[in-house]
């Protein structure tokens, strides 16, 4: 990625911190194209009206010649809506460095390149710099020393965990191919460090989770925590910048190993053949099992106030009705901006979901006064088949920050357990139908053939997962008062969840769009079979689902 000319300032990369405008004017130049290309940052599809540089907080990389990266935060305005913060550390690679044979430009990936600048009269590369050895050491250096640094504003605090050996100082490190809302890194292939992007005036959940499962839950289906590192600043909540766990040796994650099982599937069903080898379910069981493990783990009724259960309130209720209302609203109107863009199945299913505004509004609507005597928890807050490593014999739960489009205090709000569950049905519907409608060897099957196959799929390998989830908790259990409640609480998170996908698959993925959409559609079609044998709850003067749209 280059611009011509390169970008040229008289200012020194060393002495940037100091001066204001060599930020501001990368702000308006390199900076926005750049981020635009970068999987963590979620404001691609809004209208950004702006980029200003909140932050510059300098780390020597080497002390040797002196050099410096920047821990740089970024504050991007919309249109509409709140401005975000991003981290976007910057190093500068000099052409000469190339020359010389030290870490050079050559080194850099595609992805990590910002643009040519000349900074002083020296010609070289701005670069993201988590793609410089040096940068990674630094940080991962001062988490092992449990430094404090001074900045500017504040000081940025690097805490160790037990997590992280004795002699595992300057460990060789790599970046991980991985496309996410946070970035990836690891060392000496033993630790695993993920630096946040989208920040927040607040601790990040993943630390005080993982903290909690670790010291109180005593769950042991995550990985060690090996510290963090924090900016602090008197007077204004700690921003959590970092966090070093214990590597997991895994091949793959259960997204993976489930798309393995799947192409086993897959290739049977040309020839009509319904194929489902016993290991997985053998693994949705095992995964039921370790989703009631975590979930009777983070149930601690003498737990401090953070975590202690809590019942249905009417706070939270209000809570629930106001964000789902904002997200259907935020939902349509992306999907009004965006239809052109849509493939024709994914317009049909558009219109069905248009049409079944009302019914959605009204079932949502009766979470308000329904009778609910379940309780609430903390939750992992965003869990889908990829939140799950798979071992040779086991899983291992990752990824504790919560959904990456709610704020920090929402995603420390207490739900029912049965939104995980919900999101882990939800991963799973999104496994068969990726796998089914997207490949090669389906292309020329009747697509009525495969939504049946696809839906007889999903029905066995949730409902496995599903008993062996509550099979966990044997029964009665304060956290679910009975089925009823467990039915309407899941339907309420399925549908919770397929619409905020929605919004994810349109910023990130457009190709993927019909799949949460889909979900929804399956979701309003068990509500309204509880409208039909249920005339009090629902107004008889909402229309029916209009499925005949999808002809
Ligand atoms: N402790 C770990 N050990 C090994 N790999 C990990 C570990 N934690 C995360 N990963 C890998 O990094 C990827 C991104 O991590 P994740 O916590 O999901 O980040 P994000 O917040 O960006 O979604 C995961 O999908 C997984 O492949
Ligand atoms: O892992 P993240 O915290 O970045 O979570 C976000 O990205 C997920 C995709 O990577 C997204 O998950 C959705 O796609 C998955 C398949 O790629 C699927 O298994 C999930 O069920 C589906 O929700 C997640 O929603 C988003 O928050």
């Amino acid at each position: 990625m280059t611009t011509s000319p390169p970008f040229a300032s008289p200012v020194a990369w060393s002495d940037a911190g100091q001066h204001t405008d060599i930020w501001s004017d990368l702000c308006q130049t390199l900076l926005p194209p750049y981020i635009n290309t970068c999987r963590w940052f979620a404001g691609k599809a809004r209208q950004q009206t702006g980029l200003q540089m909140r932050a510059v907080m300098p780390l020597l990389i080497d002390a040797e010649s002196g050099k410096v990266a920047y821990l740089t935060i970024l504050t991007v305005s919309y249109a509409d809506g709140n401005p975000e913060s991003y981290l976007l550390p910057l190093s500068f690679v000099s052409d000469r460095a190339t020359k010389e044979r030290t870490f050079g430009v050559a080194d850099v990936p595609d992805k990590g390149r910002i643009g040519e600048v000349q900074l002083a009269g020296k010609a070289g590369l701005l670069i993201d710099a988590i793609y410089d050895e040096r940068f990674r050491n630094a940080l991962f250096n001062a988490i092992y020393d449990n430094q404090t640094m001074a900045m500017p504003e504040g000081q940025i605090r690097f805490q160790r965990g037990q997590g992280l050996d004795e002699g595992d100082r300057s460990l060789p490190s790599r970046v991980l191919p991985v496309d996410s809302s946070n970035s990836a890194m690891t060392f000496g292939d033993k630790y695993f460090m993920k630096l946040y992007r989208k920040l927040f005036r607040e601790t990040n959940p993943e630390v005080d989770m993982v903290a909690f499962l670790t010291d109180v839950g005593q769950f042991t289906h995550i990985p060690a925590f090996g510290g963090s590192f924090v900016w602090e600043r008197d007077g204004i909540a700690d921003v959590t910048l970092g966090m070093v766990q214990r590597m997991v040796p895994n091949d793959k994650d259960s997204w993976g190993q489930t798309g393995d099982y799947l192409n086993d599937f897959l290739y049977a069903v040309p020839q009509r053949l319904f194929t489902i080898r016993e290991d997985v379910f053998e693994k949705a069981e095992l995964l039921g099992r370790r989703t009631g493990e975590m979930h009777n783990a983070l149930y601690n009724p003498t737990a401090s106030a953070d975590f202690a259960p809590e019942p249905f309130t009417d706070e939270y209720r209000t809570f629930i009705i106001n964000r789902f209302e904002s997200l259907l609203e935020q939902r349509y109107t992306l999907l009004i901006d965006r239809y052109t863009e849509l493939d024709p199945l994914a317009q049909r299913l558009a219109w069905v979901f248009m049409e079944a505004r009302e019914m959605i509004e009204a079932f949502i609507n009766d979470f308000r006064t329904r009778p609910l005597g379940s309780l609430r928890t903390r939750i992992h807050g965003d869990y889908h088949l990829g939140q799950v490593l798979a071992t040779d014999t086991d899983f291992v739960i990752i990824d504790f920050e919560g959904e990456p489009e709610s704020s920090i205090t929402d995603r420390k709000i207490k739900h029912s357990p049965l939104k995980d569950v919900a999101g882990m049905i939800r991963s799973y519907h999104y496994a068969v139908s990726a796998k089914l409608f997207n490949s090669a060897e389906t292309e020329d099957l009747d697509p009525a053939y495969l939504q049946r196959v696809s839906d007889r799929w999903f029905h066995l390998i949730r409902d496995t997962y599903l008993d062996a989830y509550f099979d966990t908790f044997g029964s009665p259990h304060p956290l679910f008062r009975n089925n009823n409640e467990i039915n309407f609480l899941l339907l309420i998170y399925l549908l919770e969840k397929a619409v905020y996908e929605l919004g994810y698959e349109i910023s990130y993925r457009p190709s993927w769009v019909k799949i949460p959409l889909k979900g929804i559609i399956d979701v309003v079609t068990e509500i309204e079979k509880i409208r039909l044998s249920d005339g009090v709850t629902l107004s008889p003067d909402i229309p029916m689902l209009q499925k005949g749209l999808l002809r």
